[in-house]
Parts: structure tokens; C-alpha cells; sequence
């Protein structure tokens, strides 16, 4: 539990004159489920997309098991297994959820092609099988654009899942879904990920869920890494409430 899988050591990068990374270290255990919190523009995502590789940081270096990681492309780090889940769902919108699930298997194999039938028995089954998990058997054959945002924030990690990476890092997986529906939507996510051993890394706005499901929250503040520890002793941290919580209640 307490292995390090993916560490961070003093990322910098600069938009202008924001320092939307200002020395972030940070360590991410075997088997966490880690919450970064804190107000717009912090730079949450661009932590995210830095270890993903859609951003290159102008110093500090990222590994990933071990083994640096930094100057990777977005696709090869999938392949080292980092996943990711964007703040606005990646999904095929004209496809059914089951094509969608089909395709991420197929594409984990690296044996789809343009050509390929989605649906052969075999991805079929695999992919019923995923959706299963994530509770979407009902919704299997609806378009992904006719999910409500709940479902397809959920279909979207699913597809994320199928790629099976040991560690997932998701932007907000809980944003837009209606308040009545978003701990049923964690809860499945959490159940999911915990029985596959999956780590993870949530930017998270709502600090119920957060204190649920997080065993350890880090607080981003202008580029930093401001507080870091159980959500138990962050989320009472006076200045945490008053510059964070209060600002993030508000977002
Ligand atoms: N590609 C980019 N080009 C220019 N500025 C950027 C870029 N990406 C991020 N920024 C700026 O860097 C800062 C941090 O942005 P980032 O999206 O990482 O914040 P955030 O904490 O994720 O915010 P939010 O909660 O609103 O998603 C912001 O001021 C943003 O405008």
C-alpha cells in the first residue's frame, strides 16, 4: 500500500506570466485513491496533463513504476498504463455504449482497424462484461449521446478501465452530474476500481465525495501543493476551509 507508483518531483511550467505548475512533488501510492482539490485555475489539470503527457513541464521529471516517464507521448503512456478520463467525456457519440466498450478492448489489443467488425462475439461478450460492472447492461445499446451525464461520465471511465491501467487519473469524474446521482455514480466507480486494484487520482469540486472516498487529499493553490494528508485533517484545516472549500463551494 505504501509503494510508490507515481512520483513527481519539481514540475514547473509557465503559461506567460501564470505558473500553472510552481514545484509540485508529490507521491502517489500503490493502491490510493488520492483527491486533488482546489479552486479554478490552480493548475489541477495541468498536473493531469502533464503526467499523461499532453503537456511537457519545463522542469522536474515524473516516474511512473519506477521508470521516468517524461517526454513519452500521450499514447505511450497509456501503453506503461496510465489512464485518464477527461472533464468532458471522450466517447463516440454516434455509437452504441457497446461499441464504444467494444473498441477500447480492441484497441487495448492494439488489433482494431477501420476495417475490423466492432462487435465479434468475443469483444461483444468482454465488452457486456465491462458495462456490467459499471452498472450500464441497461443502456448497453443507446447511443452515447443519449446517456445523461451520469451515465456517460461512467461509460467514459469504463472505457478508461478497459485499457486496464494500473493507474487512473480522472478530471472531475462527478462533474455535471446531478447531486442526487453523484454518490451512486462514485460508489460504482470507487467499487470498480478498488476490485481491480486500480489507483487513482480524481480532481474532485465536491468535498463530500472527497471525504468518502479519498484516502488522501492534496490541495492545489497557484501552481502549488499548498496541504497533503487524510481528508480527516486536511478538510478541517482552517486556512483549507477558508481558501479552498469556500472557493471551491462557490465554483
Ligand atoms: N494550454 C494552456 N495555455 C495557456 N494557459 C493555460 C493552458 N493550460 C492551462 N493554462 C492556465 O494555467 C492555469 C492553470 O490551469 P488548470 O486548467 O491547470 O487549472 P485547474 O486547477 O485545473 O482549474 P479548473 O478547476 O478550472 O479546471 C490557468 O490560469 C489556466 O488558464
Amino acid at each position: 500500500m505504501s509503494q510508490v507508483l507515481l512520483s513527481a518531483k519539481g514540475l514547473r511550467l509557465a503559461f506567460g506570466g501564470v505558473k500553472a505548475a510552481d514545484g509540485i512533488d508529490l507521491d502517489v501510492r500503490h493502491g490510493e485513491f488520492l483527491a486533488i482539490i482546489g479552486p479554478n485555475g490552480a493548475g489541477k489539470t495541468t498536473f493531469i496533463n502533464m503526467t499523461t503527457g499532453y503537456l511537457r513541464p519545463q522542469a522536474g521529471r515524473i516516474e511512473f513504476d519506477g521508470k521516468p516517464i517524461l517526454g513519452l507521448s500521450p499514447r505511450a503512456i497509456v501503453r506503461r498504463g496510465i489512464g485518464r478520463s477527461f472533464q468532458l467525456p471522450q466517447l463516440f457519440s454516434e455509437h452504441t455504449v457497446l461499441e464504444n466498450a467494444a473498441l477500447a478492448i480492441a484497441a487495448r489489443r492494439g488489433i482494431w482497424s477501420p476495417f475490423t467488425p466492432l462487435l465479434r462475439p468475443r469483444w461483444r461478450d468482454e465488452a457486456m462484461d465491462l458495462l456490467d460492472r459499471f452498472g450500464l447492461r441497461a443502456v448497453a445499446e443507446s447511443r452515447a449521446d443519449a446517456l445523461n451525464e451520469g451515465a456517460r461520465k461512467l461509460a467514459d471511465i469504463a472505457m478508461a478501465v478497459a485499457l486496464e491501467p494500473s493507474l487512473l487519473l480522472m478530471d472531475e469524474p462527478t462533474s455535471g452530474v446531478a447531486a442526487a446521482e453523484k454518490m451512486v455514480i462514485v460508489e460504482t466507480l470507487v467499487r470498480v476500481l478498488r476490485s481491480t486494484g486500480v489507483t487513482a487520482v480524481f480532481v474532485e469540486h465536491d468535498m463530500d465525495v472527497v471525504a468518502r472516498f479519498a484516502d488522501r487529499v492534496a490541495v492545489w493553490s497557484q501552481g502549488r501543493i499548498a496541504a497533503l494528508g487524510p481528508p480527516g485533517e486536511v478538510l478541517a484545516d482552517p486556512k483549507v476551509r477558508r481558501e479552498v472549500i469556500g472557493i471551491a463551494a462557490n465554483a
